[in-house]
């Protein structure tokens, strides 16, 4: 059984409802299946299946006509249980539900509990279900999902680690992070470490810099209220993009197993060179809000004049950190990530931009040296670019640039599951390899810490502004080293017709 709490919630009619209803279109659900969501709204079992199923928007977009017929099945596997006006009691009506459900529909004592709720309630939840002995697995496996933000900084992730510690063994705990779910997340690993063309220039020695892009083309929409209080470092860097990072810098793992791979993850980013000082915090780290623009002719509101946010907030919409990795493959590489919304495309991409050639025989003949990348795209059109140069045919060597290509789209024709379906999945299986281990959580804390506290606290911090739908302030490139600059994704399009479309 599947419980969720925050049922009546955003995420849950979203992406939670919609990945449930995948799940069991693809056949991956068994036969006997119950999902319990659980919130203080009062709601029957009727209405939340009206709410979630019937009149989901997002569920009649991501089905289908062709899926009509399962609908009606599915929904009757949902269930509403209202807990009242507060989290902290009526766990034992809970308990009893559990059990009637468990008995009509002949389902098993294995429970996920997923908390999509305020944070705040996270270790609340955990203890009252752990005084219903809902954590005990004497009868049947009990696993806690945990939705972001975990925690708001080093210090209150340890202490949601220690609470929910108290109640539930870390193998129980499946901290989610959506972009681990992505097909292109977790490819990074296999071309890594399934290929041998790859790996041998996977340092120093041959990588120039790594530069890492994720941007998104909407502002902060709804969650302005949310946002404001978290920031684009909390909201991306800290959680997506250090995963992201943990699996480009980490060692080959010994083996595909959840502590293999978590145990090389946390070394990584244990390996992370913590920026202490005002001065390398000024040079290495911009903070940015976008400000009204037009897009495509419509005027769209400036950060601070969306719905929620504090008109004179200094929250940030655009991060851009450089930063080095203090081990034996990495060092002096720098490292290069930005995150932002409002910005011209949504794109995620991992960028290898690799050395020159120790002698250059050809560098007069229009090769420049910078023309050596590895391009990873995480989303949209998912793939890989190399880039490279070719002669030109004719005489003398005139150098040209050339790619290849590989678009995930040619390979499968079939239904690639979505983050949040692959990610119960696995939850269902136990399979915890793409979920973050306490460790984890608290490394990437440790590293993004000393940059909250400097943008928060800092002398000489700004603010920079950036037009709605631009890459990004104006001094974004001042960050990066040489005669080097941000890869636009864009411009880069239009002298690459290999390359796809993006819009
Ligand atoms: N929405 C999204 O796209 C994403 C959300 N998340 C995370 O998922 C969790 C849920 O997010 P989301 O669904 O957007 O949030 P919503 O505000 O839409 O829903 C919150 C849910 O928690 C319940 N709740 C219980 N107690 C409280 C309380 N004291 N105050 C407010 N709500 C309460 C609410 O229902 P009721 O009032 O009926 O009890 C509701 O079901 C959050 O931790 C969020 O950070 C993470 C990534 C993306
Ligand atoms: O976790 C979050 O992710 C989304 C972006 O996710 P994506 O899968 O569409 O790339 C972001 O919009 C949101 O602010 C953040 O909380």
């Amino acid at each position: 059984m599947l419980i969720i709490f925050g049922a009546s919630g955003d995420l849950t009619a979203r992406k939670l409802i919609p990945a449930l209803f995948n799940l069991y279109k693809g056949g991956h659900l068994p036969e006997k299946f119950v999902v319990l969501g659980v919130s203080r709204s009062d709601l029957s079992d009727g209405e939340f299946r009206k709410k979630v199923v019937h009149e989901s928007e997002y569920l009649k977009e991501s089905v289908g006509k062709e899926a009509n017929s399962f609908i009606e099945t599915f929904a009757n596997k949902l269930f509403y249980e209202d807990l009242g006006d507060d989290y902290d009691t009526n766990y034992h009506r809970l308990e009893t539900r559990i059990s009637d459900l468990n008995t009509k529909y002949g389902t098993d004592d294995n429970y996920i509990f997923y908390l999509s709720t305020p944070p705040s309630l996270y270790e609340v939840i955990a203890k009252n279900l752990s005084e219903e002995g809902l954590n005990n697995e004497e009868k049947g496996w009990k696993r806690l999902i945990v939705e972001k933000p975990f925690g708001y900084n080093l210090d209150s992730a340890r202490k949601l680690n220690e609470g929910l510690h108290n109640y539930f063994q870390e193998t129980q705990i499946y901290r989610i992070d959506h972009y681990l779910g992505k097909e292109t997340v977790q490819n990074l690993l296999v071309t890594r470490f399934a290929n041998s063309i790859f790996e041998p220039l996977w340092n120093r020695n041959y990588i120039h810099h790594v530069e890492i892009t994720n941007a998104e083309r909407v502002g902060v929409e709804k969650r302005g209220g949310y946002y404001d209080k978290s920031g684009a470092l909390r909201d991306m860097f800290q959680n997506h993009l250090l995963q992201i990072v943990s699996l480009v810098v980490m060692e080959p793992p010994i083996g595909p197993g959840a502590e293999e791979i978590r145990n090389e993850k946390v070394k990584a980013l244990k390996s992370l060179r913590k920026m202490t000082d005002e001065k390398t915090l000024f040079d290495n780290t911009i903070r940015a809000q976008y400000v009204s623009s037009v897009i495509d002719g419509e005027k769209v509101p400036g950060y601070r004049e969306e719905e929620g946010v504090d008109p004179n907030s200094t929250t940030e919409t655009y991060a851009a950190i450089k930063f080095f990795v203090d081990n034996w493959r990495w060092a002096d590489v720098p490292f290069y990530v930005r995150t932002a919304k409002r910005m011209p495309t949504k794109v995620t991409e991992v960028v290898i931009h690799f050395k020159s050639p120790h002698h250059q025989i050809f560098k007069d003949s229009g090769m420049d040296s910078k023309d050596n990348k590895l391009i990873i795209r995480i989303q949209p059109d998912e793939g890989i670019l190399i880039k490279f140069g070719v002669k030109v045919p004719g005489q003398g060597f005139k150098v040209e640039r050339a790619n290849l290509d590989f678009y995930y789209s040619s390979l499968v024709e079939q239904h690639v599951m979505e983050a949040y379906e692959r990610l119960l999945l696995d939850a269902m299986q136990g399979d915890a390899t793409l979920y973050a281990r306490a460790d984890e959580v608290e490394a990437a804390w440790e590293f993004v810490d000393p940059i909250l506290e400097y943008w928060k606290n800092g002398k000489d911090v700004k603010t920079y502004g950036y037009s709605a739908g631009v890459w990004g302030p104006k001094n974004s490139d001042d960050l990066i080293d040489g005669n080097h600059m941000w890869r636009n994704p864009e411009e880069q399009l239009a002298d690459d017709p290999g390359f796809c479309v993006i819009c």
